[in-house]
C-alpha cells in the first residue's frame, strides 16, 4: 500500500479543488422534510448539551452539521437515532413523529435511519469476515436467508465497488481504510435506508481515499434517492457534497442554510471564525503527491485500489 500524505492541511483543501458537487436546487416551499429536528433540548444526566436545536434535512439532500469539538454535533446524531431520547422537542419523520427512544421504534423505523461511523476499524467486527458482516442487517432488516441472502450480500459488495469473488471472505484485517469504510457504507445500504448519518466518515483517511468515499456517497444518493446528514470538522468536505449547513455552537444551532450562502460574507461571527481557520493550500502539493505515485488517472478507479 501507499503511503499517506504527510500534511493533513494541504490534503484537507486538495477536496475544494478536484471534486466539488454543485448544490441542488433550492427546496420546494412547503416540501416535508424527510427529518425534522424541532426545538429539541438533550442532556447527559442533569447537564443539558442540546439547546433548541431546530434543523431539516430533506429527501435527497445532505445537510453538513459542522461545528467545534463538543457543540453538539454528535449528540443531535444520537437523538435522531433515539440512543439519546431528547428532554424536550421532538424528530419527524416523514412528517410523523418517531418514538424517542429507539426501543419503542419499530424495526421498519430502525430500518430508514442509519449510520456510518468515522472509525471504520473499530466499527467493523474483527472476527467476522465481510460476507458475514453485511448479511447480518441484511437478514435482521429484509429477512433473506441461505442463497438470497448471500445474493444481496454480493449486490451491496458491487455497489461499493468491491469485488465480491475477492472480498466475501476476507476479514476486516485484510482491508485498506478505505476499503474498511466501504464495508460500513455497504453495512448501512444492508437495511435499504432512505437516511444515513454519516458520523465523520473521512477525517481518518488519506485525501485521495476520502474523496473516493464522498464520490461514492454522492453517487449512491442519486441512484438510492438517499439523504445524509454529514457530521464533519472539515470544510472542504462540506464544500465537496453539502447541499445545505447546519452550524453549531455550544449545543445551540447558530446559523443554518444553503451551502452557498455559508460561503459568502456576511456570515455569523462563529461561521467566520470556521472559515477562516481553513488553511492555505500549497497549489504543488497535489501535482507532487501524483507525480511520486505514479498516478496519472485520479478517477474512481485508481482512488478505489489506493
Ligand atoms: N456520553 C456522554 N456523557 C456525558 N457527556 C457527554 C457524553 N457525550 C458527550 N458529552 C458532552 O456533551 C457535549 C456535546 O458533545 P458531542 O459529542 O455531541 O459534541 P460534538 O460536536 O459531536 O463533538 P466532537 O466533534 O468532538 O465529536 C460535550 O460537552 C461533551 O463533553
Amino acid at each position: 500500500m501507499l503511503d499517506a500524505p504527510t500534511q493533513d492541511y494541504t490534503k484537507s483543501l486538495w477536496a475544494v479543488r478536484s471534486f466539488e458537487r454543485p448544490a441542488k436546487p433550492a427546496v420546494q416551499t412547503g416540501a416535508i422534510p424527510l427529518v425534522s429536528m424541532q426545538k429539541v433540548d438533550a442532556a447527559y444526566g442533569k447537564v443539558p448539551v442540546l439547546h433548541d436545536v431546530s434543523f431539516d434535512i430533506h429527501a435527497g439532500r445532505t445537510v453538513a452539521v459542522v461545528g467545534e469539538s463538543g457543540s453538539g454535533k454528535s449528540t443531535a446524531a444520537r437523538c435522531i437515532t433515539g440512543l439519546l431520547p431528547p428532554t424536550s422537542g421532538q424528530i419527524l419523520f416523514d412528517g410523523a413523529p418517531l418514538p424517542a427512544h429507539y426501543r419503542k421504534r419499530s424495526k421498519d423505523q430502525l430500518r430508514q435511519i442509519q449510520m456510518i461511523y468515522q472509525m471504520a476499524d473499530t466499527a467493523l467486527n474483527p472476527r467476522m469476515s465481510i460476507g458475514q458482516i453485511i448479511a447480518r442487517p441484511v437478514q435482521f432488516y429484509l429477512d433473506l436467508t441461505g442463497k438470497a441472502k448471500r445474493q444481496r450480500v454480493c449486490a451491496l459488495l458491487e455497489q461499493i465497488e468491491l469485488d465480491p469473488a475477492e472480498y466475501y471472505n476476507r476479514l476486516p484485517s485484510e482491508l485498506s481504510g478505505g476499503q474498511k469504510q466501504r464495508i460500513g457504507i455497504a453495512r448501512a445500504l444492508a437495511a435499504e435506508p432512505r437516511f444515513i448519518i454519516c458520523d465523520e466518515v473521512t477525517s481518518a483517511l488519506d485525501q485521495l481515499v476520502a474523496e473516493g468515499i464522498l464520490r461514492l456517497l454522492a453517487r449512491l444518493q442519486d441512484e438510492l434517492s438517499l439523504s445524509y446528514m454529514f457530521i464533519t470538522h472539515d470544510l472542504a468536505t462540506v464544500r465537496a457534497i453539502a447541499d445545505e449547513v447546519v452550524v453549531m455552537k455550544d449545543g445551540h444551532v447558530v446559523e443554518q442554510g444553503p451551502k452557498a450562502e455559508m460561503f459568502r460574507p456576511p456570515h455569523h461571527a462563529y461561521t467566520d471564525l470556521l472559515l477562516s481557520s481553513v488553511p492555505e493550500m500549497d497549489p504543488d502539493w497535489l501535482s507532487n503527491l501524483l507525480a511520486e505515485r505514479g498516478v496519472d488517472n485520479i478517477g474512481d478507479a485508481a482512488v478505489t485500489k489506493l
